[in-house]
């Protein structure tokens, strides 16, 4: 039991939350101060630890995630305490903490990590799912092995992964957009990542095209062919991989895209009947506009923007995540984000004395690498997690230090579709305007590379695939080359272009 909310007890360093970037922020306080008490505060019994770390390049790396008991973490570092508790309010005037169990820790620098939580499309129903941890991992595949069909909301991460993974259960796909994966991916690498998933067989032959286009060209290819309509199927990376997601049927893959509508209305069964609408049947494919009613009964229906309804067994809404950041608001003046993170500088300090912020929880608010822009994801956390302990660390010696080169450049390595994905800088072309240009190879069924170009310059990039250019296209991008000389040459599939580059 620590003292009162009052001077003159000792502060301590303390970080809140065991996921990946308080986890990280501890051990390397920690490591800086070995012979000072590091307090851990957290609300699940359980620890985020990052096992099998890789540093792929110069910016990328890999990493598992691994749930631990908090006593595996103070085994390793014998100065870090944890505290397993939630907590409920933050007196920053008096730099102290007040826990659920009643307890109240003085600190002398806070990073405060708690995360993020799922934005539901709609809070309080029943059957509208949101996944986040293993616990609500864990219901929904509890809900699923009853499920004959679910609607998934979202376009996202969890979106992309849920509906390749999910067998035997019929799942209308919702999207507010054209195409899948709006959050990783445009249209085209979409369409490939969607073929890959109609032509449930192997590709007899691998067909090369290698294509140079502006940016009106692209758009109206990239809009041809989402026209031509989306469907998926099978498989995941990490993070369900001890879950068994499977329906009540026999089948493995079926389904059904909605595309650019939002959802409108949800019913309860009798709320429905009531109303006297009718739901539609599960399209046969994607091309199916035939207008069928479903007569069977089911416990929610969904109306969309589009006018159709579906009926279902339950929603999952995978529809981004908010910051949790309501604990630490009372009576503090944290400056907010417009995503509702608490806002951090350069040295992860959040506009409050003595407090900083890492993870899904902040807001990255400082004048950004013009190839870095910040995404809730485990890479971010880690490093965050890492720069904000230094930078604590440094402060309280009354020095300060140079921003963490992982910020220079946005690198992420994941695994869609059973695809190795790398994301580069500025990937998507975010924020690039009109002045781009975009070199694309496409060998179905195995790559998919994007480069994306601003005067001459390599500003970004997607590859799909064993592509084994990450480290080429990481330099380019990093040391901003002129390239305008080497025009389609770029992506020649006959050119090794690391040698190139030498
Ligand atoms: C289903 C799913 C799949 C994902 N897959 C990927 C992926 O493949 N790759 C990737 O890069 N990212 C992925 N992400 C994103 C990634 O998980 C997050 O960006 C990352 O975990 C954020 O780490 P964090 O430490 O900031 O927060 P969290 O991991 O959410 O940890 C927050 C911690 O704070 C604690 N806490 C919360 N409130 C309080 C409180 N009041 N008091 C004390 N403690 C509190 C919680 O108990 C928890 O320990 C995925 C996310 C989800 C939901
Ligand atoms: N492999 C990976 O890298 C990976 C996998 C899973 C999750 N994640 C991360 O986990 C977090 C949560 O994942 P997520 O998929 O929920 O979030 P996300 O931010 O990746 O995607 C949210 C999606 O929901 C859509 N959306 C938002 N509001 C909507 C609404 N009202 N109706 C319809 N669609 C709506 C958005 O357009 C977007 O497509 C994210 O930070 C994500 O980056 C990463």
């Amino acid at each position: 039991m620590e003292g009162p909310c009052s001077p003159p007890t000792p502060g301590k360093f303390v970080v809140v939350g065991g996921g990946i970037a308080g986890v990280t922020c501890a051990e390397q306080l920690a490591i800086n101060f070995p012979s000072e008490d590091i307090l851990l505060i957290t609300a699940s019994p359980v620890i985020k630890a990052v096992t099998n770390f890789k540093q792929v390049s110069k910016v990328l790396e890999e990493f598992d995630v691994e749930e631990q008991p908090s006593t595996m973490l103070e085994n390793r570092f014998p100065n870090i305490k944890v505290i397993e508790s939630g907590v409920k309010q933050l007196k920053s005037k008096q730099h102290c903490i007040l826990t659920e169990d009643g307890n109240q820790y003085i600190y002398k620098k806070l990073c405060l990590c708690a995360g993020a939580k799922p934005k539901l499309i709609c809070e309080g129903n029943p059957y509208v799912l949101g996944i986040r941890d293993t616990d609500s991992a864990q219901e929904f595949q509890k809900q699923l092995t009853k499920a004959k069909r679910i609607m998934i909301i979202g376009n996202g991460g969890i979106a992309l992964e849920l509906v390749y993974e999910i067998e035997g259960c019929e799942v209308i796909w919702v999207i507010k957009d054209k195409a899948i994966g709006n959050t990783f991916f445009d249209a085209g690498a979409a369409e490939f990542l969607t073929s890959k998933l109609i032509d449930e067989k192997p590709e007899a032959k691998i067909a090369q095209k290698r294509t140079r286009y502006t940016t009106e060209g692209w758009k109206k290819e990239v809009q041809a062919r989402a026209n031509a309509g989306n469907i998926g199927s099978a498989l995941g990376p990490d993070w369900h991989e001890g879950l068994d997601l499977k329906g009540t049927k026999e089948f493995s893959h079926k389904i059904h895209i909605e595309t650019m509508c939002e959802v409108k209305k949800i019913y309860l069964q009798e709320e429905f009947r009531i109303s006297e609408k009718k739901s539609l049947t599960f399209p046969r494919d994607h091309h199916d506009q035939s207008v069928t009613t479903d007569k069977e009964i089911w416990p929610i229906y969904v109306e969309l923007t589009n006018e159709k309804i579906y009926g279902c067994d339950f929603i999952v809404s995978a529809t981004g995540v908010t910051p949790n950041i309501e604990p630490f608001l009372g009576g503090n003046n944290f400056d907010v984000g417009e995503d509702g993170g608490l806002k951090v500088d350069d040295h992860m300090h959040t506009s409050l004395p003595d407090i900083y912020a890492a993870g899904d929880i902040c807001t990255a608010s400082w004048h950004p690498s013009p190839v870095w822009q910040q995404m809730r994801l485990w890479t971010q956390a880690r490093q965050m997690g890492w720069y904000a302990a230094k930078c604590m660390a440094a402060a309280s010696v009354g020095e300060s230090i140079d921003m963490d080169f992982s910020f220079e450049l946005f690198a992420h390595v994941t695994k869609f579709f059973n695809y190795k994905v790398v994301l580069l800088g500025k990937y998507n072309a975010q924020g690039l305007g009109s002045n781009h240009e975009l070199l694309l190879r496409c060998t179905k069924g195995q790559e998919y590379i994007k480069a994306v170009l601003q005067n001459g310059r390599m500003m970004g990039a997607v590859l799909i695939g064993e592509t084994d250019l990450e480290e080429t296209f990481e330099n380019l991008i990093l040391n901003q080359m002129n390239l305008s000389a080497y025009g389609e040459d770029l992506l020649d599939p006959n050119i090794d272009i690391e040698d190139y580059f030498d």
